[in-house]
């Protein structure tokens, strides 16, 4: 009957036909520490035996490439680009392709259209799980994005301070909007290790984001420390689950990954 018809599915990008699951990394700003995780906690599902890949998705500031130290173009065989494999894992961002100052003044279709290509041309291969390393914040690009990428489920990376929870709450209403399932939110720089005395100190409070996970529903992944060998590892291109994946550090990643890892089995 004419007008029962939605419109047609778009057909299932090449590049991810054969990835199991994709899962979405967001914070409801910028600057919560939602990149150092995503390519953590991409790391430490690796550590459990599956095969990852991790996709940078933010176009106007793309960090994976400083994060995981890759440098150096991929291999493009006709429209197909070779992932990067660092540190084990299939790395792919628009900063291993284009000048940073060039995709700085892209309006928003050529930022949607550049996530198609990196989702679609990318030989990503047999995935268990593609982690996406969303844009900060919640606009038009970040609910595009996620209605455009079939995920399984997001994750929602806050700091304690209240604002940025409130900016957390946007991010799980973003993706409640379109149906992806919220995995949970993980809390960064919970509290601070003191690198010498290992004393902890609970310097933004604590709880907060347990609270909220709580009052809106949703799981509380865990809390990851303010620890200076995490930013080191990070600004070093070493992140600290693939250099000490036996410290306490790494552990924080190791257990949310565990909890990852469940959630998607059980689906
Ligand atoms: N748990 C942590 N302990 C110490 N430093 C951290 C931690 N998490 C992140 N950082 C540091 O905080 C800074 C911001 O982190 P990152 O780039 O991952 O944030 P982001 O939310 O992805 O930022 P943007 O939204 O701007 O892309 C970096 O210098 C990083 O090393």
């Amino acid at each position: 009957m004419p007008g029962k018809q939605g419109p047609k599915p778009a057909p299932p990008l090449e590049g991810i036909k054969d990835v199991k699951a994709i899962i979405a990394i967001a914070s409801g700003k910028g600057g919560v520490g939602k990149s150092t995780t995503a390519v953590n906690l991409a790391l430490a599902l690796a550590r459990r035996g599956l095969n990852v890949g991790l996709l940078d998705a933010d176009i106007y500031g793309p960090s994976v490439p400083r994060l995981v130290g890759a440098q150096g173009k991929p291999d493009v065989a006709g429209k197909i680009i070779e992932p990067i494999i660092a540190h084990g894992i299939k790395t792919m961002s628009i900063g291993y392709l284009v000048d940073q100052e060039k995709a700085m003044v892209w309006r928003g279709p050529m930022v949607g259209s550049a996530v198609t290509q990196l989702l679609g041309d990318v030989h990503w291969g047999d995935l268990d799980i593609l982690v996406v390393d969303m844009p900060p914040g919640t606009g038009d690009a970040q609910l595009t994005l996620s209605q455009k990428v079939p995920l399984a489920g997001a994750v929602i990376v806050s700091t304690p301070q209240d604002i940025a929870l409130i900016d957390a709450r946007k991010g799980l209403a973003m993706f409640r909007q379109v149906d992806v399932p919220i995995f949970g939110i993980i809390e960064n720089m919970s509290y601070f290790l003191c690198p010498s005395c290992g004393d902890r100190a609970d310097i933004f409070g604590t709880g907060g984001a347990r609270e909220t996970a709580a009052a809106l529903g949703a799981d509380f992944l865990g809390e990851i420390p303010l620890h200076m060998d995490i930013r080191e590892t990070s600004d070093q291109g070493t992140p600290v689950v693939s250099v000490s994946p036996d410290g306490p550090q790494a552990r924080a990643y190791l257990d949310i990954a565990e909890k990852i890892a469940a959630r998607l089995s059980a689906k």
